[in-house]
């Protein structure tokens, strides 16, 4: 597993005939973390959904590792290691746990679950019940887990904490720590938990009504109010 590097270039997408994303330009170096921040329905869901080919493109680029991956479909971008862990919870609510893990393994030995159990214990010890019998924490940490037996270089998590208590946040934003600090992964984080994001990202864009509207570090950003309260819609981070 090694990490790649990714460009996006004058990106702009949407639904059939609903354009959503105007000329999308990042970058993400191999191994650093993106947060990327906005509040609903500003696209950022839509970038996700983009950059694993599930939306229509009308224009733009998409490299990963200086490879132009737009043109390729959803399975073809998995295969060259975009792994994508929507904001859905996407896992089989009839397959136990460890069937759901077996899903996320393709070509690799079933030893190999063991690396999804280290990350998430408590996924150990919930191997038997099924997907439907979890939590939202688990569920979440089952369908990260799953994506990462893959072994993508780069990762898109959308909201991975929404909806769940605080502690579980906690154990989810360390495991993701952890991944990011291995250097195996590009991490891509979207997230409503502004906090969260800014004390995990090296780097921070903003997303507004489908375009960039803001980027920088998660310092600069703590410390610009104005941006805060004006593209967060929050009065301030401390
Ligand atoms: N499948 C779809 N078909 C048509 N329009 C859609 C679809 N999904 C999202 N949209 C529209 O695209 C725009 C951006 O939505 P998106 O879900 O990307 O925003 P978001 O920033 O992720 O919001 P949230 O934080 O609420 O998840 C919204 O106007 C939304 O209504």
């Amino acid at each position: 597993m090694t990490a790649a590097s990714l460009e996006i270039s004058g990106l702009c997408a949407g639904y059939g005939p609903t354009r959503v994303l105007e000329d999308i330009s990042f970058s993400v170096s191999a191994g650093k973390r993106l947060g990327i921040l906005g509040r609903n329905g500003m696209g950022k869901s839509t970038l996700f959904a983009t950059l694993a080919g599930q939306t229509r493109r009308y224009g733009g680029a998409i490299q990963m590792n200086g490879e132009n991956i737009e043109g390729a479909d959803s399975a073809t971008r998995a295969l060259k290691g975009l792994g994508y862990v929507p904001q859905s919870r996407d896992i089989f609510p009839t397959l136990t746990v460890e069937e759901n893990l077996f899903v996320g393994l393709k070509a690799r030995p079933k030893s190999a679950i063991e690396e999804a159990y280290a990350m998430f214990p408590r996924l150990k010890e919930r191997r038997r019940n099924l997907g439907s019998q979890l939590s939202g924490g688990e569920q979440q940490m089952l369908t990260t887990a799953r994506t990462i037996l893959g072994q993508p270089s780069v990762l898109l998590l959308d909201e991975p904490l929404e909806g769940l208590a605080p502690v579980i946040c906690e154990e989810l934003m360390e495991a993701f720590g952890k991944l990011a600090a291995s250097g195996e992964m590009t991490i891509l984080l979207v997230e409503q938990r502004i906090q969260s994001a800014l004390d995990f990202a090296d780097e921070v864009i903003i997303l507004e009504r489908g375009r960039m509207a803001w980027s920088g570090t998660p310092k600069e950003l703590s410390q610009d109010e104005h941006t805060v309260e004006t593209l967060l819609g929050v009065g301030g981070l401390h």
